[in-house]
């Protein structure tokens, strides 16, 4: 099966950022993950370089444009290795042949009636490289700039983008998997409420010549995201290239919610109007914040994706951003937490059980596989527990939820270690019960073995170390087939310890590893014998939003019958939107307590298990503050 992946090119203004760094890491994590199941895959990445910007960045830089993309460009080219990301193509919006496509796609458009030539009179903002409407204007002035637009009159070509809207919003309703995670296809099932404005997509000369030329009309250069977004073509070899219709049959766009409106409306009614089928997905994510503010280049709150990488080495650098980050919503970021969250799960879960298997492996079987022997039911037990939780981890790594799919194979790291506490291998020898311990190290080593290769997507460089101490090759072992069998070790083969995978480092005094008293209150974990004592009522959420500041806390407003807020530890597994409207079951006759600066006044019920957290909410109708019980 084919599987064709990319990136938006990122706009050479500046350096890339760990923003950049982040949707790139998934292209390439989701990419590895469909090699591992055999899946034929194409990855694009690149760069955006036309546009009155980039004319800017260079003259301010002292180059030419040219020389100015050039630098730029080879700076994304070079950050991405460090980060182990291997796409297929780097493509610049520079190149020649992916010019000619943007001219080709012209002549063809303008062949077809699909543009016009008009005078247009309106606001112009030079930030965003395009007219604004009134409506779009806050307080009169560009909402995402700050600053006024500028009036212009000029005449230019447009594309009818309203000619196509009823077939893009019939698609969107036939297909709701088109658009993810859900809430962004709300977004844009909204922005189509409306009847599309024509879509202006040339720039006259006279002001802007840094484009590509309109192929009809050489007074004009073509608006950059006219041109940017036909590289998802130019960039499978469209339409020479025999193989460009197999790529884009299962083309899947990953983008964060800046640039949604020109790839879930522009884009697929571009492709309509040339005749092409649109793509089959679009996933959106959220923003990485700095200090509660976006990371951007524009605000200069950015951190270097090379300077992380130099501290704590790419793979855990992957790891704590899949890991971190809900996809589709935002998330902070600090090194604090970076350490704190790898340390715990990489330093004390994971590398602790790869240094004391492979350790009692050397010590006691002087570093040979031993034989598995019988199995004793708490071993079928971990395999078995290991094997589901990585088949669960594989499902929602596929579907993008990559916060979930980690937090499961974290679950399976600790079935291990708590069976090696149980079993306590170093009894078993001492005690010379021989066979057993054999049986018991057969079963840590596959353990190792199975998580190895399941991490590989996400770790590609640690993965492939402990294969190699596992005696494996990692060339043969990479399979999801492999990650989902056990008995797979041949006993005798070689084992050796090797340096320490992720050594745990200095902790900062900044964060607590644990959640907080408070936020464990609002986790639900009240002792047991309160429990009879509490006054349990349905209650129907109002409004939802994030605690400031946190990553786990929501303040709810919820009506049972009277109103009141509740701050609930659901925010990794529930969207504040999905909420609302919905009757969950509330423990009313609680003390209220402040909650990082929010009076909660009870607590939701919630069931929890390897897929997650779900709420327990009544099967019918009930009325607002019915009692349960
Ligand atoms: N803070 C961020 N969090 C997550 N992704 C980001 C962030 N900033 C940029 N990106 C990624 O870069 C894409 C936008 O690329 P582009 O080069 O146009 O950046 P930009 O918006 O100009 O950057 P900036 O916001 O730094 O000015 C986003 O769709 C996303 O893939
Ligand atoms: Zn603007």
């Amino acid at each position: 099966m084919a599987f064709y992946i990319t990136t938006p090119i990122y706009y050479v203004n500046a350096e890339p950022h760990l923003g950049h760094a982040y949707t790139t890491v998934v292209a390439d994590v989701v990419a590895r993950l469909k090699r591992l199941k055999g899946e034929e895959v194409f990855f694009l990445t690149g760069t955006d370089e036309h546009g009155d910007k980039i004319v800017r960045a260079a003259e301010a830089a002292g180059l030419s444009p040219q020389e100015y993309v050039d630098r730029i460009a080879e700076k994304f080219r070079r950050t991405w290795p460090l980060l182990h990301i291997e796409y297929s193509r780097f493509i610049r919006t520079t190149d020649p042949a992916h010019k000619r496509v943007v001219q080709r796609v012209l002549d063809e458009l303008y062949q077809k009636g699909e543009l016009s030539f008009g005078e247009y009179e309106g606001l112009y903002c030079f930030g965003c490289e395009r007219f604004l409407t009134p409506k779009e204007l806050v307080d009169g002035v560009c909402p995402d700039h700050r600053t006024p637009p500028t009036p212009l009159k000029e005449a230019n070509y447009f594309f009818d983008l309203a000619r196509h809207q009823e077939w893009l919003l019939d698609h969107l309703k036939g297909h709701p998997d088109f658009i993810q995670p859900p809430g962004y296809r709300e977004e844009v099932l909204g922005l189509l409420r409306e009847p599309l404005e024509p879509l202006c997509i040339s720039r006259p000369k006279s002001r802007l010549s840094w484009g590509i030329e309109f192929p009809f009309d050489p007074r004009f250069v073509t608006y950059v995201w006219f041109d940017a977004l036909l590289n998802y073509l130019s960039g499978i070899g469209y339409p020479e290239d025999p193989s460009w219709p197999k790529w884009w049959a299962a083309a899947e766009h990953v983008i964060a919610k800046d640039i949604l409106k020109p790839h879930a409306v522009y884009w697929p009614i571009m492709l309509r109007a040339m005749g092409l089928p649109p793509y089959r997905r679009l996933h959106v994510h959220g923003y990485w914040n700095l200090n509660q503010a976006k990371m951007s280049k524009s605000l200069g709150n950015v951190v270097r994706p090379e300077d992380l990488v130099a501290r704590y080495g790419a793979d855990r650098v992957r790891y704590f951003l899949l890991r971190e980050m809900a996809f589709g919503q935002d998330a902070e970021f600090s090194e604090e937490a970076l350490v704190v969250r790898t340390n715990a799960e990489l330093a004390n879960d994971f590398g602790n059980l790869v240094f004391r298997t492979l350790s009692m492996v050397k010590k006691y079987f002087g570093g040979e596989v031993p034989s598995p022997g019988e199995e004793a039911p708490e071993d079928r037990e971990l395999a078995e527990g290991v094997l589901s939780r990585v088949q669960a981890y594989l499902e929602e790594m596929e579907a993008f939820r990559f916060h979930r799919g980690l937090a499961l194979l974290n679950e399976a790291v600790n079935l291990a270690n708590r069976y090696v506490d149980r079993v306590a291998p170093w009894e078993l020898h001492k005690k010379g019960v021989q066979a057993r311990l054999s049986r018991v190290l057969y079963q840590l080593l596959e353990g190792l073995r199975v998580l190895a290769v399941a991490l590989s997507p996400v770790m590609p460089r640690s993965s492939e170390i402990l294969l190699q101490n596992l005696g494996l090759s990692p060339a043969e072992e990479l399979s999801a087939e492999a990650a989902l069998s056990w008995g797979r070790l041949k006993p005798g083969g070689r084992v050796e310890r090797g340096p320490v995978l992720f050594p745990r480092l200095e902790k900062p005094l900044f964060e607590e590893e644990k959640p907080s008293e408070e936020e464990k209150m609002a986790e639900n974990l009240y002792p047991l014998e309160e429990f009879k004592k509490w006054d349990l009522r349905v209650a129907e959420v109002v409004a939802a939003e994030r605690v400031p500041g946190t990553d786990r806390l929501l303040k709810l407003t919820v009506r049972c019958p009277e109103e009141r807020t509740v701050v609930a530890g659901i925010a990794e597994h529930y969207r504040p939107e999905e909420l609302v409207g919905k009757k969950v079951v509330l423990v009313a006759n609680l003390k209220p307590a402040k909650i990082r600066g929010v009076l909660s006044q009870g607590m939701i019920l919630a069931a929890k298990d390897s897929s997650g957290l779900k709420l327990l909410v009544p099967e019918g109708e009930v009325e607002p503050g019915a009692e349960v019980g």
